[in-house]
């Protein structure tokens, strides 16, 4: 397959080019390099441009006959999407309708769009399934669900097939060493503790420690990058079987809280991490696990590297050697 990998020179989109590079399809790279990097898709046909460049975008779908296209663009800050709603409906948003309506143009009928736990809101349920219902408490969860609601109608309007993923919290790095995350600045978790073990940034906070769950610090699902780069490759083949929106959520079903997750570090880096006790994080619900059932029967994606120490371990091969 020839595939369009918007957003594919950021962390996700460049395991997913990887990804689809070991299984033997063409990625060509779409990305305004506003948060990614060049170098974590030499390897690859790289366009620099904007979604919301419709002009360019029409020239790249003229210039190539795409079977799919997976659109990973985003601005994904939950905190500044509250600060700068504008920016994020902009580009989350009307980008995605830039792309919808080329796509149309070019008679492209299948995407994968990187959806996120945040449409889910403050959860109701242990385990999140797709049935939970979706009410997002940030711009950028809402600039999501606004997107897969577009995708709803453009099914039976315009054919579109279309599957929505959304990630619980994307964690680790190839196992290669060779990309990874790198985001300026850096707000995950992970990075944050890895990058502290180097004595890199600022020093490490946790966010609240007073939440209802088993230490009081927050609880998440981490699921390794490969682990969803993989889960878009099914989605494609689902697509051809099945029209129609859907949507996935994907993570582990098991949650680690902020205290494991630096214990964890400090397992894998043989390190002792500090941290200061910080005020909570405004919009982070205590506790976000996926059910990732509806993934394993209608995918058939299960999650390979599930080990908390594997997934951390992954991310220090990157951070300890950053290339970019
Ligand atoms: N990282 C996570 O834990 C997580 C969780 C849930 C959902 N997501 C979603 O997954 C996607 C990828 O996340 P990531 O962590 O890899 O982010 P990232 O910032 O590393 O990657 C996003 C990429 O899109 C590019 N981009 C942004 N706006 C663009 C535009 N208008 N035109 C062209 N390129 C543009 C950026 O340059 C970057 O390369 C995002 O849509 C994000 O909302 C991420
Ligand atoms: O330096 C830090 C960074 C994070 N945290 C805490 O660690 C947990 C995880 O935080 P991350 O920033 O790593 O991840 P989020 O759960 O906030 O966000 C992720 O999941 C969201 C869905 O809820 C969005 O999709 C978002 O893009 C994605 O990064 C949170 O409780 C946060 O408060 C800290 O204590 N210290």
């Amino acid at each position: 397959m020839k595939v369009l990998v918007c957003g594919g020179a950021g962390y996700i989109g460049s395991h997913m080019v990887r990804c689809l590079l070991a299984h033997h399809h063409e990625p060509v790279v779409y990305d305004n390099l506003s948060t990614g990097h060049r170098e974590a898709v030499a390897d690859v046909p790289l366009i620099v441009g904007d979604i919301r460049d419709s002009e360019t975008l029409r020239t790249v779908f003229d210039q190539h006959c795409f079977d799919a296209a997976i659109h990973l663009c985003a601005h994904s800050l939950v905190g500044e999407s509250m600060n700068k709603p504008y920016e994020y409906y902009q580009n989350n948003v009307f980008g995605t309708l830039c792309l919808l309506e080329a796509m149309h143009e070019a008679d492209v009928t299948k995407l994968v769009f990187s959806s996120t736990a945040a449409v889910f809101g403050h959860p109701l349920a242990p385990l999140i399934d797709e049935e939970h219902a979706a009410r997002p408490i940030n711009p950028y969860g809402a600039s999501k669900w606004m997107v897969e609601r577009i995708l709803a109608d453009a099914a039976p309007a315009y054919g579109l097939r279309s599957v929505s993923l959304r990630y619980f919290n994307a964690a680790g790095a190839d196992p290669s060493g060779e990309i990874g995350e790198s985001h300026h600045p850096e707000t995950h978790l992970i990075p944050n503790i890895l990058r502290s073990a180097l004595g890199k940034g600022s020093a490490l906070k946790i966010f609240g420690d007073d939440y209802p769950t088993k230490d009081g610090t927050c609880v998440r699902d981490y699921i390794h990058v490969n682990d969803l780069a993989e889960a878009h490759l099914r989605a494609i083949r689902f697509l051809d079987q099945h029209d129609g929106a859907h949507c996935f959520n994907l993570g582990s079903s098991s949650g680690f809280t902020v205290l494991e997750i630096i214990e964890a570090a400090r397992r894998v880096t043989g390190m002792d991490i500090s941290f200061e006790r910080a005020s909570r994080r405004a919009g982070d619900p205590p506790v976000l696990v996926a059910s990732n059932v509806k993934a394993r029967v209608q995918l058939g994606w299960r999650p390979a590297i599930t080990n908390i120490d594997d997934i951390v371990r992954s991310a220090w091969l990157w951070h300890s050697q950053a290339r970019y």
